[in-house]
């Protein structure tokens, strides 16, 4: 699989803040990469040298396999980017302001622009309100029209700072399911975020920073692979411990983890106790207990999920 972002020793420094200190990103072709962090862990200034905007006090940046900031102009116009709000002219429609961004661009006719710009409307859901100024836009709209920007020049790359930020669950909800479509189509998608349960439910691939630091980068599915034990809810717990000697490695509430991950196995020795069994399931953890765990000395400053 062709890496998409690679960073080798990536760090910035302002004075004597290490606001990023050292991190080996790997992104690949195909992946929806979650980037996690606190606020002030370092996620916009990573993305922002990512993109060329901010130089590295150290390191390297290999984007769509060209060296960062030196290929910037061959590389940027193959990757769509939406950092903090996005910046509109209220007067003007959302239409305008797209073309005006085309403008700025190369891309053939008028007939061609006005096309690319129409389609980018539909594609976010805006294509009905596309004529109205942006200053009457809600928050949810503003943000979809910043992705309409970044994907006017259908990029193989979308990277995005905190692209739900400021969202009701509607609007957090309408973008993830444009992500998600992005990315069926084949967009590598890229995109910082404090919360843990939106890139438990939108991600393949996840990161966390902690104070500048990458402590962790893998899989979602291998951080929160099964792990080998079974999970059984039932009013009863004393009852399955009683029956399951020796094997309960955790009770909590009417929650009861049995050592050894063969659920069917655990189900047909309860059902013959007649013990009630109200949910089993293979435990895996949440990526929250995976963040939490690797960023153990700022459990507090990562937001749980709700
Ligand atoms: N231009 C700058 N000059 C000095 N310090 C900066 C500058 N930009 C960022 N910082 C500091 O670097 C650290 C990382 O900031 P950054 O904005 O990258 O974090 P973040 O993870 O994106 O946080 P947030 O979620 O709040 O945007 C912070 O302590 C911030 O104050």
């Amino acid at each position: 699989m062709s890496t998409v972002i690679a960073t080798r020793g990536l760090a910035k420094q302002y004075g004597r803040l290490h606001a990023v200190d050292g991190i080996d990103l790997d992104v690949r072709a195909g992946d929806v990469y979650g980037f996690l962090g606190a606020n002030g862990s370092g996620k916009t200034t990573t993305v922002r040298m990512l993109l060329g905007l901010v130089l590295p006090t150290r390191g390297e940046i290999d984007l769509l396999g060209e060296r960062m900031p030196r290929a910037g102009r061959r590389v940027l116009p193959r990757v769509g980017a939406l950092i903090e709000s996005p910046a509109a002219h209220g007067h003007l429609s959302g239409r305008e302001n797209l073309a005006l961004l085309d403008a700025a661009g190369p891309g053939g006719s008028r007939r061609d622009r006005r096309r690319r710009v129409a389609d980018v409307l539909d594609q976010v859901g805006l294509g009905g309100v596309g004529r109205r100024p942006v200053k009457a836009y809600s928050l949810g709209m503003r943000q979809r029209l910043g992705l309409a920007g970044a994907l006017l020049r259908r990029p193989e790359l979308l990277v995005l700072d905190e692209p739900t930020n400021g969202l009701d669950p509607q609007g957090i909800s309408e973008i993830r399911e444009l992500l998600l479509e992005l990315h069926r189509g084949g967009t590598t998608i890229f995109l910082s975020s404090h919360l843990l349960a939106e890139v438990e439910q939108l991600c393949t691939r996840v990161g966390v920073l902690d104070r500048g630091r990458l402590v962790l980068q893998d899989d979602l599915a291998i951080l929160t692979a099964p792990t080998g034990a079974t999970v059984v809810r039932t009013p009863t717990p004393e009852r399955v411990r009683a029956v399951l000697d020796g094997r309960v490695a955790a009770v909590d509430a009417e929650r009861v983890v049995v050592s050894g991950g063969d659920a069917a196995e655990v189900n047909a020795l309860l059902v013959r106790a007649g013990i009630p069994i109200t949910g089993l399931a293979p435990d895996r953890p949440t990526l929250e207990e995976v963040v939490l765990a690797a960023a153990a000395t700022s459990a507090d400053r990562v937001e749980r999920a709700p």
